[in-house]
């Protein structure tokens, strides 16, 4: 079973606004593969493409090496989970998962047999005549998921389909969704505004920005080695400071961080940086540590936060003013904890394989609370 995915110079404009820029992508048959970016960035019109509910302006699309255009939604071997998971509340948990092979004529005892598979494939063997109103939000997503398996797609679009869910069970279904994922062998398109989501359930992942793919990876790759500065601020956390290159020797480069002194990190993007262009260094909060005095970037810590299981520390560099974020483990943050009060002062360093530098032009700001990007703002 061939289901793979491409996508082939798709382009979706509505009226003059362009929706999706020119985009190729090729997904391959059974993976797990998830578009992230904020709110707006056009992860739901790339979706509704596949699934036939739009029609591209310009390019194709080919699901197991077939051009779909001119395919209807009904007839691409597709099924799509929506975020509010569209089920029917009047009818029984058999009803719903056995509707979509009713509609194609298939005998009731086949469906049965087949709904009673894939309860036992989504962990609710026996909940089969249970109205729907009377499950949780987590069973509820469970039968979404076995309705949409029903009718046997090869590729299933999945739109946010854990965002209405509380924390825990949220964390639980991204763990049943990728272990119902391996069992099948379906292609799986996820989208989602959540970075854990996606690199915690995904073999790789498309960031997404205004119409325009930034990096697709796997989530390993993404994290210690993105290409631009969206996907840097938009995957983890990082904190980012302003220099200038002095030089390039393979990936490693080194800066000249003004009032920080020299700097240096790893080039990530394709291409080398210039001697003298200016450049950001991004280095995450949990890749700082406080060092000895003389060394690393001096600080003067303004809040903590106690998280748990770690520390957050807010500070702000002595020589420049610019913030700078630190995360500490338990560890750390016990050995560190009397020195690391608000008002003191603190050094704190990072091993330059950490640290990733980039071209200074990196794409729009994003708003430290919501994550969103900012109109008009770039970083
Ligand atoms: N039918 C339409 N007509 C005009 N503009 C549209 C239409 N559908 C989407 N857009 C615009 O295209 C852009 C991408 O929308 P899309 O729904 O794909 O974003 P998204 O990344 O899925 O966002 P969210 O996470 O908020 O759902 C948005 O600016 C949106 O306003």
């Amino acid at each position: 079973m061939d289901a793979s995915v491409e996508l082939d110079r798709v382009v979706m404009r509505f009226g003059d606004f362009t929706a999706i820029e020119e985009t190729s992508l090729a997904i391959a048959s059974g993976e797990f593969f998830s578009f992230l970016g904020p709110s707006g960035c056009g992860k739901t019109t790339l979706l509704n493409i596949v699934s036939g509910f739009l029609t591209p302006s310009a390019g194709e699309v080919r699901i197991g090496g077939e051009a779909m255009a001119g395919v209807s939604v009904n007839r691409r071997p597709t099924a799509m989970i929506f975020q509010n998971l569209a089920l029917f509340p009047l009818m029984t948990v058999f009803e719903n998962i056995e509707f979509g092979l009713e509609v194609r004529g298939i005998d009731r005892k086949t469906r049965r047999a087949t709904s009673e598979r894939l309860l036992a494939l989504v962990a609710l063997e026996g909940s089969g005549p249970k109205k729907v109103t009377e499950l949780s939000g987590g069973q509820k997503q469970r039968v979404a998921i076995a309705r949409a398996l029903a009718v046997e797609p090869r590729v299933l679009l999945l739109d946010e389909p854990l965002s209405a869910l509380d924390l825990k069970l949220r964390q639980h279904m991204r763990v049943e969704l990728k272990a119902i994922q391996r069992k099948t062998g379906i292609t799986f398109i996820y989208i989602t505004h959540d970075q854990g989501e996606a690199l915690n359930m995904s073999d790789r992942v498309a960031v997404m920005s205004a119409g325009h793919l930034q990096q697709v990876a796997d989530p390993m790759t993404l994290y210690r080695s993105p290409q631009t500065g969206f996907v840097a601020a938009f995957v983890g956390e990082n904190n980012r400071l302003e220099a200038k290159v002095i030089d390039q020797d393979g990936e490693r480069v080194r800066l000249d961080g003004g009032a920080l002194g020299e700097l240096s990190g790893r080039g990530t993007a394709p291409t080398p940086l210039a001697n003298g262009a200016a450049a950001a260094l991004y280095v995450r909060p949990e890749h700082l540590r406080p060092v000895a005095p003389g060394q690393g970037l001096e600080a003067t810590i303004e809040a903590l936060h106690f998280e748990g299981a770690w520390l957050m520390l807010e500070t702000r560099l002595a020589a420049s003013g610019e913030k700078l974020r630190v995360q500490l483990g338990h560890e750390l943050s016990r050995q560190h904890l009397e020195a690391l009060q608000p008002g003191r002062r603190a050094h704190f360093g990072f091993d330059p394989e950490d640290a990733v530098v980039l071209a200074d032009a990196g794409g729009p700001a994003l708003d430290e609370a919501t994550g969103e990007v900012v109109e008009g703002a770039h970083v």
